[in-house]
């Protein structure tokens, strides 16, 4: 593959994003090429670590027994999973992402796994720009490693804070965007020369280049703090987690 023309520019504002040079149908063939050996070079390239932001992630939303929550982007699942496993057998898990083959793995997973509250997952297929929800539906919502991958941010925020009952959270887990730039050298080194390198071995180079310029042309956390508070949350927070290498926003409906 030549090039994937996914390289995006600058935004020329803090929260919003300009011209993109991908289209969401070519994210969503990136990301269904990737889902065959997706969960294996996560546990590898991380060394583990992201299962540990992924429970971060999912305790900041203080999603409880009983409670119906969303994972916006669920990809293969693994927030979906944590959590189903937090709202127990009374409660709901659904599972959005626009990739058919990441689905497939999702649905493939949850029939391999035997705890009864995993029966409490739906998987959908849908678009997290659009969500197919009524307002004020859902006590709690994740987005892990989504909200940098979507074209309109603004957008896919905004949705969210509607879906979301008042009062609920939204937690988003992603690389971080660092203002110091030792962590994001040292970001970039990895990417460079451990990532990309593990990547190439599974003819996905390009697909995980990707990963560097999308983090580029994310938002800093009070960028996303900026982001939540504009789209109309009451409250927003960012953490940084995983030596600052990613981070997670918390935001109040
Ligand atoms: C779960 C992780 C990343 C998911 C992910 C997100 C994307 O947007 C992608 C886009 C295109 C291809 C792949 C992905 C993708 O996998 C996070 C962990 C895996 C990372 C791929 C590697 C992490 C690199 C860190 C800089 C190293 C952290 C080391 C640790 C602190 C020991
Ligand atoms: C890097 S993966 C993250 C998957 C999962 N949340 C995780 O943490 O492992 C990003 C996911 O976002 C999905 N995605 C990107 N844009 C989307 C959109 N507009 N609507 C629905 N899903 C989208 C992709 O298909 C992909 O599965």
């Amino acid at each position: 593959m030549a090039s994937l023309h996914l390289a995006i520019p600058s935004l020329p504002g803090p929260t919003r994003q300009s011209t993109i040079r991908c289209s969401g149908e070519q994210r969503q063939a990136l990301f269904n090429r990737i889902a065959p050996v997706y969960d294996n070079l996560n546990d590898l390239l991380s060394l583990g670590q992201h299962r540990i932001w992924k429970r971060m992630a999912v305790s900041w939303t203080g999603a409880k027994d009983g409670d119906n929550v969303l994972d916006v982007c669920c990809g293969s699942g693994d927030l979906t999973f944590l959590l189903s496993e937090r709202v127990g057998s009374y409660g709901k898990a659904v599972g959005l992402d626009f990739s058919k083959e990441q689905l497939l793995t999702a649905s493939t997973r949850q029939k391999l796994r035997s705890k009864t509250c995993y029966k409490n997952i739906k998987w959908m297929e849908g678009n997290a720009l659009d969500l197919p929800f009524p307002d004020s539906s859902f006590d709690a919502v994740t987005i892990g490693y989504g909200l940098r991958n979507v074209i309109d941010r603004h957008k896919a925020m905004t949705e969210i804070r509607r879906v979301l009952k008042p009062g609920s959270t939204v937690s988003v887990l992603d690389f971080n965007k660092s203002i110091n730039p030792l962590s994001t050298t040292i970001q970039e080194l990895m990417i460079d020369n451990i990532v990309v390198p593990v990547a190439s071995g599974y003819g996905l180079q390009d697909e995980y280049k990707y990963l560097k310029s999308s983090i580029k042309n994310f938002l800093t956390g009070n960028e996303l703090e900026m982001l939540a508070l504009e789209v109309g949350f009451s409250t927003a927070k960012h953490f940084e987690i995983g030596f600052g290498l990613m981070g997670n926003l918390v935001a109040i409906r």
